[in-house]
């Protein structure tokens, strides 16, 4: 455990990084030890793509896509230990995980106008908060370029690979092959985008997890946070 004390943090974390790195289930984590506001903006994009799929518009489509999640009404919570993802008042945290958004999230959130949309969004739910952790890939670059601390995770890509596939319940070899060539896919996708493409902060702490268990990387987070604010004890 940390030798931090768990309250008084007061200020923004940012958790950067391809997918499978574990920010979410380590964002979560950290932002209910540091007493913070936590929030998912992988979940936001999810959800417009859900308004995008629901519209039977192509995700490839960037100004059929644009017009939808323009009309949409996108919320999510930002409490650490409830998922709210809604999309025009229905909840839809348990269809945002499937496949099929899945497969089509990278096209939506590569439209420059639903990424304003999105960022206007997550910047107003952050100035509500003295204290969150945003997880995404351009919350360093884009979103809060003044954040207190910026951390930007990393793992190689057969661990990421394998924690999806765990966290999935699949064993089936050809069903992980399948799995590590959709993460290789999103993040040529995420990172090679015009608009916010995924990399790291200049001024960003770079964690490897690929060594680390969950909660071992949750601990260097509270302190990297806490080390950020010059709070030690
Ligand atoms: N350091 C770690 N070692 C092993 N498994 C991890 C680690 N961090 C997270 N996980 C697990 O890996 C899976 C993917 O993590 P998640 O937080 O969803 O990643 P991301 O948000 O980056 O896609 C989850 O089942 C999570 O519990
Ligand atoms: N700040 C963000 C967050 C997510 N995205 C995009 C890129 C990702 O492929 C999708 C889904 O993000 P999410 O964090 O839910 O994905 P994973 O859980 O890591 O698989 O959204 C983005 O472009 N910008």
């Amino acid at each position: 455990m940390s030798e931090y004390p768990v309250a008084g943090f007061r200020g923004q974390v940012t958790l950067d990084g391809p997918s499978g790195t574990g920010k979410s289930s380590v964002a979560r984590a950290a932002a209910a030890r540091l007493g913070a506001a936590y929030l998912d903006t992988g979940a936001m994009y999810r959800a417009a793509t859900v308004a995008v799929l629901d519209a039977g518009v192509d995700p490839e489509d960037a100004e059929a896509v644009a017009a939808v999640v323009a009309g949409a009404r996108i919320e999510v919570g930002t409490a650490a230990d409830v998922e709210l993802v809604r999309v025009d008042g229905v909840d839809v945290a348990v269809r945002i995980r499937g496949a099929e958004v899945t497969r089509a999230v990278s096209a939506v959130s590569a439209v420059p106008a639903v990424r304003r949309q999105l960022v206007d969004q997550q910047r107003a739910l952050v100035e509500a908060a003295d204290a969150v952790v945003v997880e995404g890939r351009d919350i360093g670059t884009v979103v809060l370029p003044g954040a207190t601390c910026k951390i930007y995770l990393t793992a190689a890509p057969e661990a990421r690979a394998q924690r999806r596939a765990a966290q999935l319940g699949v064993r089936d070899v050809a069903e992980i092959a399948a799995i590590a060539a959709d993460l290789r896919r999103r993040d040529t996708y995420d990172s090679s985008r015009a608009d916010s493409p995924l990399r790291p902060a200049a001024d960003a702490v770079v964690v490897d997890s690929t060594a680390l268990d969950r909660d071992q990387v949750v601990d260097r987070v509270v302190e990297l946070a806490h080390e950020s604010l010059g709070a030690r004890r």
